[in-house]
């Protein structure tokens, strides 16, 4: 596992053109509109605004890499799914952005898929997962926003999800941006995955 030092903002892409050139092990992250994607990777990369943190949900529709540690392992910001209010057009554009980075980088080690704790997993979220293990692509799923939840009612919650999970992911990590509860367990995965 590495210590997180540097981070930094690569660049934005829709398409594999815009995409940096392959490099270190890259673990992204995935998540419906709204669900703290965006504070989970600020949290786990100990940076305020890495990731601009949106009022507005639905908002990041780009790929966006950030480097870490002089490019030791790359963090991939995947654009979320999901949000009712997003025009038909964009949440069209979604599937084949997304399918094209899922599906065509060779270096993509694992993703991230982040749930919220006080919700059931959607049709979407399970669309994602089921498609990733289609894929053969590492699933490391993370139960977010955990501190709006009790230590009793976190339990029962990961009690409840873990069926629903276990096939993806047999160890799920509770997480909350707000208290870095889990941070230090998600980001050793992250690294475990990555091989760094
Ligand atoms: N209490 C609590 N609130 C959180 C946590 N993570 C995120 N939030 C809040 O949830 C809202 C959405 O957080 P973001 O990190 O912007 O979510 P996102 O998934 O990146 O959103 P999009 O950019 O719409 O895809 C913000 O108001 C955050 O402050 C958490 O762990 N605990």
């Amino acid at each position: 596992m590495i210590p997180i030092g540097q981070a930094e903002f690569i660049t934005t892409a829709v398409k594999p053109s815009g995409y940096p050139p392959p490099g270190p092990p890259e673990v992204a992250f995935a998540g419906r509109s709204n669900v703290g994607k965006s504070s989970l990777i600020n949290t786990l990369t100990r940076r305020k605004k890495l990731v601009r943190v949106s009022g507005t949900p639905g908002r990041t529709q780009h790929i966006n890499f950030f480097s870490i540690n002089q490019d030791a392992i790359r963090l991939v910001d995947l654009p979320g799914y999901g949000y009712a209010k997003v025009p038909k057009a964009i949440r069209a554009a979604w599937r084949p952005m997304v399918e094209a980075y899922l599906s065509g980088r060779d270096t993509l080690a694992a993703v991230v898929v982040i749930l919220d704790i006080r919700r059931e997993p959607t049709g979407e979220d399970l669309m994602l997962l089921d498609w990733l293990r289609s894929l053969q692509i590492t699933v490391l799923a993370a139960v977010t926003k955990a501190d709006k939840l009790s230590n009793n009612q976190q339990a029962s919650r990961l009690a409840k999800l873990r069926p629903t999970l276990a096939p993806f992911d047999p160890t799920p990590t509770l997480f909350s941006a707000s208290t870095g509860q889990g941070r230090e367990e998600l980001w050793a995965r992250v690294c475990e995955a990555a091989g760094v």
